[in-house]
């Protein structure tokens, strides 16, 4: 299958990246983060998430970062909203879109949401009811696609099964999450020929955490079967608080770098991506997480 000519890419920095951080982060510099991410071209931005703050307390002023953000035409600021107490948080804040997050693994699902699965998307339906009523779209994540952290390999038949739940209730896509970065170009091939042959690449997206290096080759394959939206997050920030040992995202900045190498559109301008990575990593105190602007920055 030929690769698709543009990928939407989602930003899932302010979000994924920033709520595993113990320090303090000011509000000032999850807005400036924003900014700097919409300026370098980015429309879908995950800005932070309504859960129990207890929980996550990184992501606790997510209102405040709703209420602050500086809106630009066309982007589109997004939450995680686990139930309807979140889905009413996010809709009072101004979300444009919101996410539940489920997983294909019944252990992910007890430690991150405490509740199995299939409880789990009882509490999306009701999610997805209220989200149909204010007319707000909703994506789905699904969690461990290619393994667990306390569960190991994951059959690409579970994943499917949670997937499809997802888009039946009305998700209009999901985000295949490899929550730990174990899976390969081999066991990403697999789990999407089971997936495609049920499901459309247009429903799809990857969600490729680089624990083990192996993201963009995960991505690539994941391009040559069709799908053409990838979620990233700037600088490699990132690691999920359920998943001990998982690293970031992959570097927003390495797919851009390897989606130009392509052809492949994105709309998103490398110099100022590498400058908001390069201020958010200075604001975290560590050097970049992403390879290209690294290489692209040295000497
Ligand atoms: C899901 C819950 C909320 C269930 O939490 P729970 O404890 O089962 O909820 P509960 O309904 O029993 O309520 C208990 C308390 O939580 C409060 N509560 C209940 N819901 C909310 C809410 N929405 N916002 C704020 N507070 C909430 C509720 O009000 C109550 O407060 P209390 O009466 O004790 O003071 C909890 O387990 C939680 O917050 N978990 C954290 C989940 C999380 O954020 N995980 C990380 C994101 S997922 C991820 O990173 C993976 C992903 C998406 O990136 C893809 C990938 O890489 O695989």
């Amino acid at each position: 299958m030929d690769v698709p000519a543009r990928v939407r890419i989602v930003e899932v920095g302010p979000r994924d990246g920033l709520q595993n951080e113990s320090g303090s982060i000011s509000l000032d510099t999850k807005l400036a983060l924003l900014d700097d991410l919409a300026e370098a071209g980015l429309k879908t931005l995950e800005a932070g998430s309504f859960v129990n703050p207890k929980w996550v307390p990184q992501m606790a002023d997510s209102e405040q970062v709703f209420a602050q953000l500086q809106r630009r035409e066309g982007v589109r600021y997004t939450a995680l909203t686990p139930n309807i107490k979140g889905f009413e948080r996010a809709l009072e804040a101004g979300a444009d879109e919101v996410a539940v997050f489920g997983a294909a693994s019944e252990s992910f699902s007890q430690k991150n949401i405490n509740c199995s699965i299939a409880e789990s998307l009882g509490k999306f339906e009701d999610v997805m009811a209220e989200a149909r009523r204010h007319n707000i779209p909703v994506r789905g994540y699904v969690s461990c696609v290619l393994g667990c952290p306390y569960e190991g390999d994951i059959t690409p038949e579970a994943v499917a099964e949670v997937t499809a739940t997802l888009l039946d209730m009305g998700c209009y896509e999901v985000s295949l999450g490899d929550t730990i970065g174990t899976g390969t170009a081999g066991s990403t091939a697999r789990l999407l020929e089971t997936l495609l042959q049920k499901f459309r690449a247009e429903q799809l997206a990857v969600h490729c955490h680089d624990t083990y290096g192996q993201a963009l080759a995960n991505i690539l394959i994941a391009l040559q079967h069709g799908i053409a939206t990838v979620d990233a997050s700037v600088a490699g920030l990132g690691g999920c608080p359920y998943a001990r040992g998982a690293s970031g995202n992959v570097a927003t900045e390495d797919v851009v770098y390897m989606l130009n190498g392509m052809g492949i559109a994105t709309g998103i301008d490398l110099e100022r991506l590498m400058t908001a990575g390069n201020r958010i990593s200075a604001a975290l105190g560590r050097a970049t997480g992403s390879r290209t602007a690294r290489a692209l920055q040295a000497g």
